[in-house]
């Protein structure tokens, strides 16, 4: 973790992103699933979800979930909550983060940060804070263990802390993830192993995340807020406020412009994921621009599993590809080392492909 003192930050120079004239366009029909409907009790209402959430993640490696039943008042004092935070004194904030638990692995990034990603040069204007949490002994709505969330975001806040509030949202977006992995277990066809993807993250040992992140309004339209880069995860779910900023790579490698939508949460799929599947499903490339006046406040929760998970292509999927298997097996705390030895905008996954995968 760096923190820099305030006269260093204003000096760091921040890159822009490369483009033409114009910013992406929008990404004209963004998938959308609504849970409510995909798991009130009609089957072939689900089954219809589920194949939407494959083709999704086939295609975009991304979609949009409405219908979540996460309450809209959590949502509401968790963003505020984060603002609060995000509003205290560099000091303050520098304070809070030493509570944060020491990292877990080699060169992880618990805690705060501002202007730097990773500890490699990566840049970006946004500050955040990196928890990790752990889920309780198999229940999705289990009390969450968060490493070390900071106790409180204000002085004057109520005993109602930043910690509980998160501790809630963490418990809620996690139980919306293993909703939204049953389904794309079952739009894979593996329905009749449904938890193969959400036992990874109920793990007491899941290595899950949630990354709180604050891009400041930008000085410049177009500033890099966070720079193109996959996911590591299996999964990752993210929530907004109604400042826009998030793009996607497309098939084609061009960029979209993702529409903000604070009533809604966003699906990326991760690289864990795009192995699971033997590169059914795609790990989806995005970003962050900052060219908004209004500050963007967005909350990522990432499903990890946990560190001594053997991670392979699942055979059932090897075999439908005619025992084409397009990576090998590894370890996830082999693969977090090796991410955390690249730079952000690395592909880190074809350290682990097989010789098939490039023929
Ligand atoms: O802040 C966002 O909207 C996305 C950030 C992101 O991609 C990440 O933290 O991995
Ligand atoms: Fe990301």
């Amino acid at each position: 973790m760096v923190v820099l003192a305030k006269g260093e930050l204003e000096q760091i120079a921040l890159p822009s992103v490369q483009r033409g004239v114009a910013p992406p366009p929008p990404l004209a029909a963004v998938p959308e699933i609504n849970l409510a409907a995909a798991t009130a009790g009609d089957a072939e209402a689900r089954s219809a979800a589920a194949r939407a959430v494959a083709r999704a993640c086939e295609e975009h490696g991304f979609f949009k979930v409405t219908g979540h039943g996460v309450p809209a008042p959590l949502l509401a004092r968790v963003e505020a909550a984060a603002a609060a935070f995000f509003a205290l004194p560099q000091r303050d904030k520098e304070r809070a983060a030493a509570t944060v638990a020491p990292p877990a692995a080699a060169g992880s990034s618990f805690g705060y940060a501002s202007k730097r990603i990773g500890a490699h040069g990566d840049l970006g204007w946004v500050e955040y804070l990196l928890l990790g949490v752990t889920a309780g002994a198999g229940a999705a709505t289990a009390p969450v263990a968060l490493a070390g969330a900071p106790m409180s975001a204000s002085a004057d806040a109520p005993p109602c802390c930043f910690r509980e509030v998160l501790s809630e949202y963490i418990g809620a977006v996690r139980g919306l993830t293993c909703r939204v992995l049953e389904l794309m277990a079952e739009g894979l066809g593996l329905g009749a192993t449904p938890d193969v993807f959400t036992r990874l993250v109920l793990d007491g040992e899941s290595d899950s995340m949630l990354r709180v992140n604050h891009y400041p309004p930008a000085p410049r339209p177009g500033l890099t807020g966070f720079g193109a880069h996959t996911d590591p995860q299996i999964v990752s779910v993210l929530r907004s406020n109604a400042a826009a900023g998030l793009e996607i790579s497309l098939p084609d490698g061009t960029w979209a412009a993702v529409p903000s939508d604070r009533d809604s949460f966003f699906v990326n799929v991760g690289d864990a994921m795009q192995v699971l599947t033997n590169g059914r499903f795609r790990s989806v490339r995005h970003r962050v621009t900052v060219s908004s006046a209004r500050p963007r406040v967005s909350l990522i929760f990432f499903g990890g599993p946990p560190p001594r998970e053997r991670l392979a292509p699942l055979p059932g999927l090897v075999d439908r590809e005619g025992g084409r298997r397009r990576y090998r097996e590894f370890t996830w705390k082999e693969y977090k080392t090796s991410v955390y030895r690249t730079k952000l905008a690395d592909n880190r996954l074809c350290y682990f492909e097989t010789a098939t995968a490039t023929s």
